[in-house]
C-alpha cells in the first residue's frame, strides 16, 4: 500500500455536465488537477490547444499509442481520446488530486491498470434532461447527437460498475460532493 492519493474517473454519457461540474469545482478549487487529454477530434468554437484538449491529428494519436504514452484510449463518437500517462503519474507522485474525465471504456481500463482507483458515474436526472443538455449545448450536428445518445445508452447501462454515483441535478452539489469523495474538502 503507498500513500499515493487514489486517481479519481469522472465518467457518464455526453452531455451529462461533466466538464460544468469540474470547471465549477476547480474555480473554487485549483488545486485540483485534472488531466488534458488527446484527442483527433476538431476543436469546438473557443477551445484552446493544451487547455481543453490537445488536438492531434490520426497520425500523431497513433504514434502516442504505438509509444505507450497513454494510460488510456478510446475510440467515442466517431473520434480517439486518450489520456497521457506521464503527466498524470508525475501529479499522483507529487501528491496531488487528480482526476480524470473520460468515457466509459476509458474508466473501463483505468480501472484494470490501476484497481485502486476511484470510479465516480455522473448519472442525468432524466433522460429527457440528458437529450435537452446535449442538444441546447449547440456544439454537435444531429447525426453526432445521435451516436452520442447512442452511446448514452451504453453508458447509462454500465452504472453499476462504478464505485458512486451523482446525479447531476445542481452543479454546485455534486461539484461538492466531487470534492469530498477526491478527499479536496
Ligand atoms: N445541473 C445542470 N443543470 C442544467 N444544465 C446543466 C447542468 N449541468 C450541465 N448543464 C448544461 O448541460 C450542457 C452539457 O454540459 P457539459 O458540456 O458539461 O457536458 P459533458 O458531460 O462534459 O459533455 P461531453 O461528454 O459531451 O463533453 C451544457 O450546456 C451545460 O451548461
Ligand atoms: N477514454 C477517454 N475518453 C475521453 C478522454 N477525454 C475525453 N473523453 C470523453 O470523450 C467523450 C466526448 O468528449 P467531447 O469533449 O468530445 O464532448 C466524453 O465522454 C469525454 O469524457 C480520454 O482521454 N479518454
Amino acid at each position: 500500500m503507498t500513500d499515493r492519493p487514489r486517481l479519481t474517473v469522472l465518467s457518464g454519457p455526453s452531455g451529462v455536465g461533466k466538464s460544468t461540474v469540474v470547471a465549477h469545482m476547480r474555480k473554487e478549487h485549483p488545486e485540483v488537477w485534472l488531466s488534458v487529454s488527446a484527442t483527433t477530434r476538431k476543436p469546438r468554437p473557443g477551445e484552446q490547444h493544451g487547455v481543453q484538449y490537445f488536438f492531434v491529428s490520426d497520425e500523431e494519436m497513433d504514434k502516442l499509442i504505438a509509444n505507450g504514452e497513454l494510460l488510456e484510449w478510446a475510440e467515442f463518437a466517431g473520434n480517439r481520446y486518450g489520456t497521457p500517462r506521464r503527466a498524470v503519474m508525475d501529479r499522483l507522485d507529487a501528491g496531488e488530486p487528480v482526476l480524470l474525465e473520460i468515457d466509459l471504456q476509458g474508466a473501463r481500463l483505468v480501472r484494470e491498470s490501476m484497481p485502486e482507483a476511484q470510479l465516480v458515474f455522473l448519472a442525468p436526472p432524466s433522460w429527457e434532461e440528458l437529450v435537452r443538455r446535449l442538444t441546447g449545448r449547440g456544439t454537435e450536428a444531429p447525426e453526432v447527437i445521435e451516436r452520442r445518445l447512442a452511446a448514452a445508452k451504453v453508458e447509462l447501462a454500465a452504472e453499476s460498475e462504478f464505485d458512486t454515483t451523482l446525479v447531476n441535478t445542481s452543479v454546485e452539489d455534486v461539484a461538492r460532493e466531487l470534492l469530498a469523495l477526491m478527499k479536496v474538502v
